[in-house]
């Protein structure tokens, strides 16, 4: 439904995307990451029509819209957007932002087509409220029904739940998650917050000064990352030193490496999940940092020689900072970068 092909993007010399290739297919939500100036709403925009790619092409379907030589005005591409500040109507109801792109269509299309909206977003009873009269929650589910009347074949979602606190958007993506399913749209969505990226996509890119990381599912990007860069944004964790013994024993600050050790491995991922506490385990680590979780208490730990780690630990342990206590290394996955930050 979406292909994107070694897209390369300028703002005037300065390049800002480089060599993008990306693919969804029908019904597919994806997600892009990245920190702030990577380059992600620059992408959305050039789908959407409003920037001009200086090289690679942008494929809905098998229509070209996008490329160095094509570039088909925005509004014939059919694609619906979500931006972070909604961009609501202040001055119509909730009714008429969400009619506001079906000035085509006659009066009673019209009206039939977003009360159908407003039932999919669940703010049918909410019809007649002016927009100031809604919370951030419900203003957000206004704006993805103005997108989605017009029946989109692709919507993008510019950090769409920023503006809202942390449970509400999760909330949120899950309730958007479902409605894209249920619609079978295809959407990409743009965000800092790997958690909603989580709850919402499908594929997941991660981004670094305009270039590809890694596309793929949310379990490939944290389990299997391809350098340490996508280890390090995506999820919580730490390297440790991968050493060799004189009689060739591979070891780290948590002892002997217990599996086959690639030649030029350097560094060893290790997650929080990995480290479990052990009151009788010879290996011992400095309590530095907590926080009370809820579920789980999380603790920054210090070992012998210096190495840090964390864990989670549930939350009727509770130990104080400073306190030395025993744990041992479960890793289900084995993850080593070259000196280079490439995964071995
Ligand atoms: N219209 C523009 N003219 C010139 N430079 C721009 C323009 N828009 C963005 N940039 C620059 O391009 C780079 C990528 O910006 P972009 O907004 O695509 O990043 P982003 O990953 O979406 O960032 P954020 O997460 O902060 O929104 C940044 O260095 C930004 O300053």
């Amino acid at each position: 439904m979406l292909k994107i092909k070694q897209l390369d993007l300028h703002y005037g010399s300065t390049p800002v995307v480089q060599n993008f290739s990306v693919e969804l297919a029908k019904g597919q939500i994806g997600c892009l990451l990245g920190p702030s100036g990577s380059g992600k709403s620059s992408i959305l925009r050039a789908i959407a029509g409003f920037e001009l790619p200086s090289a690679g092409e942008i494929f809905l379907g098998t229509t070209c819209v996008g490329s160095a030589a094509v570039q088909l005005r925005p509004e014939a591409r059919k694609v619906g957007m979500v931006f972070q500040d909604y961009a609501l109507f202040p001055h119509l109801t909730v009714a008429g932002n969400v009619g506001f792109g079906l000035f085509r269509s006659n009066a009673s299309i019209r009206r039939q087509r977003v009360a159908q909206m407003l039932e999919l977003v669940g703010l049918a009873e909410l019809s007649e409220r002016s927009i100031h009269q809604l919370s951030g929650g419900q203003q957000q589910r206004v704006a993805l029904a103005r997108a989605l009347a017009p029946a989109p074949e692709l919507l993008l979602l510019d950090e769409p739940f920023s503006g809202l606190d942390a449970d509400l958007r999760e909330a949120l993506a899950k309730d958007i998650r479902q409605i894209l399913q249920h619609e079978g749209i295809t959407a990409l969505l743009v965000t800092h917050d790997q958690h909603e990226a989580f709850a919402m996509a499908d594929q997941l890119g991660v981004i670094q000064q305009g270039r590809l990381q890694q596309w793929g599912s949310a379990y490939e990007l944290y389990h299997q990352p391809v350098n340490r860069f996508v280890a390090d944004f995506v999820g919580e964790g730490h390297l440790l030193s991968v050493q060799r013994s004189h009689s060739g024993e591979y070891f780290t600050a948590l002892g002997p490496l217990p599996v086959t050790v690639p030649d030029d491995a350097r560094w060893l991922m290790v997650r929080p999940e990995d480290i479990e506490h052990d009151d009788v385990s010879p290996l011992k680590a400095q309590v530095i940092n907590t926080a009370f979780r809820g579920s789980c208490y999380h603790y920054e730990l210090r070992l012998e020689h210096g190495e840090l780690l964390s864990c989670q630990l549930q939350s009727h342990h509770c130990h104080a900072v400073g306190e030395w206590i025993g744990i041992r290394a479960e890793l289900a996955h084995w993850v080593f970068f070259s000196a280079d930050g490439c995964r071995k």
